[in-house]
């Protein structure tokens, strides 16, 4: 797979094909070395768009999939077969993958979205036994056209959670209302936090990030020792030569 090599945080490419190509090929360095060194690969997904692009480019990497586990960086609280369920988005990837469902950590089912962030903090927390926070090798991120990132919406009280590694929103902006989310203690204490996002729509928020810095959910993503990536296509970037 002939990509554009990642030399900078944030990437700018031609089209759309070619952030599914290189997202992919960033997702198998990382997963394949992160294999090599602790044999497991965790992994934070996340709704919108990039479930159409992981759908198309992870198919076409060489990795063990058989050592990831796939968390979720948001997950809407409905059941798995409604077409909101994120999970509901990515099962087809099961069979794709040849993964085994449970390779999915999955949110608690017929609870409330409290009680469902709460059962995902016990779920996370036993992955993670050694951490004092959760540290993912990496976490994929979408970009709504608000700014926002996981279900971390701009002025949210969320935004400013610091004790809680999943919390519960019943007034998101974005429907549906209740779901599920990783706060920005986990979030900027994963080894890799990656962006990935396209069109001509995203172009004005993504300038006001990443040019002005202005104070919006996915400025505050920040991995502590991390590594931030962006990719983008030349419409969302389209501010940024
Ligand atoms: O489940 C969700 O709604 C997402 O996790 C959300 O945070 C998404 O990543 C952004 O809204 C961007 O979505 P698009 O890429 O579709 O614009």
């Amino acid at each position: 797979m002939s990509v554009p090599t990642l030399d900078k945080s944030v990437n700018i490419v031609k089209n759309r094909d070619q952030v599914v190509t290189t997202l992919a090929s960033l997702i198998e360095q990382v997963s394949n070395d992160r294999i090599q060194k602790h044999s497991v690969f965790n992994i934070g997904v996340s709704g919108g768009s990039l479930v159409a692009f992981l759908k198309e480019g992870l198919p076409k990497i060489q990795t063990d999939f058989g050592k990831w586990r796939i968390f979720f960086c948001d997950e809407r609280v409905v059941p798995e077969d409604s077409p909101d369920s994120t999970y509901g988005q990515y099962k087809q990837l099961i069979s794709a993958l040849n993964l085994k469902e449970n390779q999915f950590v999955t949110i608690k089912q017929g609870v409330s979205a409290q009680e469902a962030a709460e059962d995902y903090v016990r779920k996370v927390a036993q992955q993670f036994p050694q951490d004092a926070i959760p540290k993912f090798d990496m976490l994929l991120l979408g970009m709504g056209p608000d700014g926002h990132t996981c279900s971390l919406f701009p002025g949210h009280k969320l935004l400013e959670e610091r004790s809680k590694w999943v919390a519960a929103i019943t007034d998101s902006p974005k429907p549906p209302p209740s779901r599920v989310t990783l706060t920005f203690p986990v979030i900027n204490n994963a080894l890799y936090c990656v962006f990935a996002l396209c069109g001509k729509e995203k172009a004005d928020m993504v300038k006001r990030i990443l040019v002005d810095g202005e104070d919006l959910p996915a400025t505050r993503v920040k991995p502590n020792g991390g590594t931030l990536v962006w990719i983008m296509d030349e419409e969302a970037g389209k501010y940024l030569k």
